[in-house]
């Protein structure tokens, strides 16, 4: 008897927030792992820890995995679906990352019955410092819904919703946010060599800065804006910078649109 802390997975699509989450479950213990992936590059840094095939059709035939990981693009969700309508039919669940994908539409290309728990987390997965927000379609059963949540908890903290029209802003702002913070570390270094402070010294501060942020942020109890303050001397420089960037048209008006845009995206992948 297996002693491994998760049961036996089959990964449709090993990119790279499949390969994220893998990497997450690899490192806990997996019974079995098959992983379905067309493009042989992607499947290379996990060579002799799961069994990789290119289409579903290869899967052998006598594995019954707990669960179906869809990990494709939207856009790749026609061509990978229905070939995993047997493991419909057998009950297994099926959870759902991909942006947009409703559980009507994946059921539609699963089979009627098919249990399909959607779940939107984020890269920091791969380091099991991941977010990830789910909702359980009809049918997933109690024990299928716990399966669903020790395997997210597995790569970082997990949040369930009953609606699951909230899946589109949690995709715009857990989903996405880590490219957000990667790309204030981008700016900030670009910045920090517009002062004069060489590349290799702005590289090292801005992510550090910004890894270190995070850091004191998911070790402290106070919110956000406190620890903001706390930094923020009466009179003195961080004022006169968070003066540009809390103007009224800068970082609070941006981020509204930017994850409003973000939302009506994941609302039109639907389709
Ligand atoms: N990248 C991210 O940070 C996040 C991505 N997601 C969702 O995860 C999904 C994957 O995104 P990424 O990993 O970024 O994309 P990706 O392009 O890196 O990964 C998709 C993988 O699926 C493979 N694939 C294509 N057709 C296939 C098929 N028929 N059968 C099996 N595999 C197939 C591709 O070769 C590729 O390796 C998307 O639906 C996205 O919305 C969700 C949360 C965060
Ligand atoms: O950009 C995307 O569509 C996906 C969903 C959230 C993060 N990446």
């Amino acid at each position: 008897m297996s002693h491994a802390a998760l049961p036996s997975l089959l990964l449709i699509g090993c990119g790279k927030m499949g390969g994220a989450m893998l990497e997450g479950w690899l490192e806990q213990g997996v019974e079995q792992v098959v992983v379905v992936e067309p493009y042989a590059g992607a499947t290379a840094a996990f060579a002799g820890r799961v069994t990789t095939v290119d289409s579903v059709e290869k899967v052998p035939a006598g594995f019954s995995p707990a669960a179906i990981i869809l990990a494709t693009k939207p856009q790749q969700a026609e061509a990978a679906l229905p070939g995993c309508a047997r493991f419909a039919q057998a009950g297994a669940l099926f959870i759902s990352v991909m942006a947009g994908k409703t559980v009507a539409g994946m059921t539609g290309m699963l089979g009627g019955d098919a249990r399909v728990v959607r779940a939107m987390p984020n890269t920091p997965a791969a380091v099991r410092q991941g977010f990830t927000c789910c909702f359980a379609g009809e049918g997933v059963t109690t024990v299928q819904k716990a399966l669903a949540d020790a395997l997210l908890s597995a790569v970082g903290e997990v949040a369930w919703v009953e609606d699951e029209g909230l899946i589109d802003p949690v995709t715009a702002v857990s989903g996405g946010g880590p490219a957000y913070v990667f790309l204030l570390a981008e700016v900030l270094e670009q910045a920090a060599i517009s002062q004069g402070l060489p590349k290799d010294l702005a590289r090292r501060m801005a992510r550090r800065t910004v890894a270190g942020s995070g850091a004191l942020l998911a070790a402290s109890e106070l919110d956000a804006a406190q620890l903001r303050i706390n930094v923020t001397s009466p009179k003195g420089t961080t004022e006169r910078a968070l003066n540009v960037l809390m103007a009224p048209d800068a970082w609070p008006k941006l981020m509204e649109e930017a994850i409003a845009a973000a939302t009506a995206r994941s609302r039109e992948l639907a389709g």
